[in-house]
């Protein structure tokens, strides 16, 4: 039978169609899709994003349906529970990377299957987190830490969760692509959620700087990329900077990601206590520090890399950096009165 037009039954579909109507600008309300979605945001926004936006499926002789069972089965596993790394962000991270791959300065400059495969990798980049850090996994010698080797254990866990879902007949949507495509398209996948992974940001950061430098911007004012590495390491960046966006959306939207995260935060840093192990920064709800860390995380992390992919993308990205610096003086301003110590 031929799917609902969003790949969800929707209540609404005149709301379905506005929000719709919207998928190509940064401050998308995911929070909003969520529930017009009726709680389907991942599976919805990956059939709308590659169906009928891009038309990424007929492409690649992927079966609609098959795929969208693909998606229900990996949103499924995205955690309801997690305040934060729930089938929400996934969405999230695959919808402003299509917005950032919609740049005229970057479109065309990818083939298809890198595109596919950079939106794909956002929407599974993810999946089955248990809302518990690659450290926390590691202290505890969590089953997938002794199985990865403390090495980007939930990056390793989220790409073998999704590929094996991928081995059963019934959602294998990729049976139509030729066996090289479907290699090229899960190694360039592993190295994208690879790269998500804190513990490669700065190498991914000075990788991308030097770039920049030696970025040559053809005179149609597009991006000249030579080999494989620089492509996949411009995807790298657009996928891990859309991974860390919140500070970069408008405020309200950005707010509401930093409560959950931090609710998730405390959450772990409750099993921590309860442990009896040392709380990891940030995660103690007994003492909280939400304006401090969110402005320490901007200044160290955030800015330095969105700074650096507003360069490569110039004169892209300016909207993200402005809205990053009002976030900023927005939590600055509130940063607590370290209460006056009485040197006596
Ligand atoms: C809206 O706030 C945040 C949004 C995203 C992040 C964030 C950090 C790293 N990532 C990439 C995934 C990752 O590696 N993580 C997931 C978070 O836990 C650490 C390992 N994402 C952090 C955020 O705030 C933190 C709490 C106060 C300051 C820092
Ligand atoms: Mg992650
Ligand atoms: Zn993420």
């Amino acid at each position: 039978g031929n799917l609902p037009k969003f790949g969800v039954e929707v209540e609404d579909e005149d709301a379905m169609s506005l929000m719709v109507s919207q998928i190509n600008t940064w401050n998308f309300d995911l929070f909003k899709f969520a529930v017009i979605s009726k709680d389907h945001p991942l599976v919805s926004m990956a059939y709308v994003i590659l169906q009928s936006e891009r038309n990424l499926l007929r492409s690649y002789n992927v079966d609609p349906p098959t795929f969208i069972k693909y998606m229900f089965v990996i949103e499924a596993n995205y955690h309801k529970t997690n305040p934060y790394h729930n089938a929400t962000h996934g969405a999230d991270v695959m919808q402003s990377c299509h917005v950032l791959l919609g740049y005229s300065v970057v479109e065309q400059v990818f083939t298809d299957l890198e595109v596919f495969a950079a939106l794909f990798a956002s929407a599974i980049h993810d999946v089955d987190h248990p809302g518990l850090s690659n450290q926390f996994l590691s202290n505890t010698s969590n089953e997938l830490a002794i199985l990865y080797n403390d090495h980007a254990v939930l990056e390793n866990h989220h790409l073998a969760t999704a590929f094996k879902f991928l081995q059963e007949d019934e959602l294998n949507w990729a049976s139509g692509m030729d066996d090289k495509q479907r290699q090229l398209f899960r190694k360039m996948v592993i190295d994208l959620v690879l790269a998500t992974d804190m513990s490669k940001h700065l190498s991914l950061l000075a990788d991308i700087k030097t770039t920049v430098e030696s970025s040559k911007v053809a005179h149609n004012g597009k991006l000249v990329l030579e080999s494989y590495n620089e492509r996949m390491l411009v995807l790298q960046g657009i996928v891990h900077s859309c991974d860390i966006s919140s500070a970069t959306k408008a405020l309200p939207i950005y707010k509401a990601w930093t409560e959950r995260i931090i609710e998730e935060f405390y959450q772990q840093g409750d099993r921590e206590r309860d442990l009896g192990l040392n709380l990891s920064p940030m995660c103690d709800r007994q003492n909280p520090s939400i304006e401090k860390s969110q402005v320490g995380f901007i200044d160290f992390i955030v800015l330095p890399l969105w700074e650096t992919l507003g360069e490569l993308m110039f004169p892209y990205c300016q909207e993200m950096l402005s809205q990053l610096n009002e976030n900023r003086m927005y939590y600055f301003s509130r940063i607590p009165e370290s209460p006056r110590c009485s040197i006596t």
